[in-house]
């Protein structure tokens, strides 16, 4: 007797399946004991079912004996917070003016609100997360950010003071050193402390590079709300190296809020870190698709 239409679809989807598994194998062969650092952005963490997927893909990782670290950012969930407050605090290139009674919102929300929602998400799925912020045993420790900008009018170069925006000046890896050995996943919100105890809001994607340059970091992921650095046309550039960047900085190509990132996964590359990854989570399963395939979804970015 010869098998029915439905029998054969289903085992031709079912082989599909199962080569995708086996491809996968020498990618998480590739990856297994290394750490790799996720930053998960606000923009990314806003529909319910890609936090859900994302959670289990972090288990997943952890699963098949990789490091995950996760380092997550909540500019867009501030927002709401800041708005329902009646607080108004300006951005400066992209970064929030953060004064006294914005600063203790951002830690409410980022190392409280979202930081928790992520763990729960994550011991859900079936992980062991523990939450973490800069402030925990040292990891972040934090100065005041120093920015200058060019006055377009007069074209001297002005010192900004965003107030309580911070810069990791140094990080302690020690207690990530200690979870890796267990079965433990951190989370960690980008609140750091200042040497005299002042709390400092950390920009999520400088403290992501910072955290994957400190642990030796073989990846470092920024999940965002784009298909990765764009050229001029609009189509994806899968792969750049440092000085690319540079060059698609200077001529313009990439502008914005992607400067910011690019420049944290030229700094992550620097550090040692083998590539950086720009990729888009609002694809289901991005972080799974970029690291146990071929081709990757992304822009991955590596030393010259
Ligand atoms: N070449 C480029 N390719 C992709 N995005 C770019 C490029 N140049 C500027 N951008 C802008 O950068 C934005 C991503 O940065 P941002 O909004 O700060 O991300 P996130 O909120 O995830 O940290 C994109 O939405 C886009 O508007
Ligand atoms: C100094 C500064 O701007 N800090 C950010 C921290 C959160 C963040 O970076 O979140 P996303 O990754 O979702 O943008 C802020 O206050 O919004």
């Amino acid at each position: 007797m010869s098998d029915s239409p439905d029998i054969l679809h289903d085992r031709s989807s079912w082989l599909e399946r199962a080569k995708t598994l086996s491809e996968a194998l020498p990618f998480m062969r590739q990856f297994s004991d290394e750490t790799l650092v996720i930053k998960f952005g606000g923009h990314a963490m806003e529909s319910d079912d890609l936090f859900r997927l994302f959670a289990r893909d972090i288990v997943l990782l952890k699963q098949v004996g990789i490091n995950p670290v996760v380092v997550h950012g909540g500019g867009p969930q501030i927002d709401q917070m800041l708005k329902r407050l009646d607080i108004n605090t300006p951005r400066v290139d992209g970064l929030r003016f953060t004064d006294e009674a914005t600063v203790e919102v951002v830690e409410m929300i980022l190392s409280g609100k979202i930081n928790k929602q992520i763990v729960s998400a994550i011991n859900e799925a079936g992980g062991f997360a523990v939450g973490l912020s800069g402030k925990d045993g040292h990891l972040i420790r934090a100065r005041k950010l120093r920015r200058t900008k060019k006055d377009p009018d007069s074209n001297i170069e002005r010192v900004l003071d965003l107030g309580f925006v911070g810069e990791p000046a140094e990080i302690t890896p020690h207690i990530l050193d200690f979870f890796r050995e267990s079965d433990v996943i951190p989370v960690i919100a980008p609140v750091g402390m200042g040497g005299a105890g002042e709390t400092f809001n950390i920009n999520a994607d400088t403290a992501a590079g910072a955290v994957a340059g400190a642990t030796g970091a073989r990846r470092l992921l920024m999940l965002t709300d784009v298909a990765g650095v764009l050229d001029k046309a609009g189509n994806l550039i899968p792969e750049m190296t440092a000085s690319q960047v540079k060059g698609y900085i200077e001529d313009g190509t990439i502008s914005g809020g992607m400067i910011p990132k690019v420049e944290t996964c030229l700094d992550a590359v620097a550090n040692g870190v083998d590539a950086a990854v720009i990729l888009d989570g609002r694809v289901p399963h991005a972080l799974l698709l970029e690291l146990f395939t071929p081709h990757g979804v992304g822009t991955l970015i590596k030393a010259d």
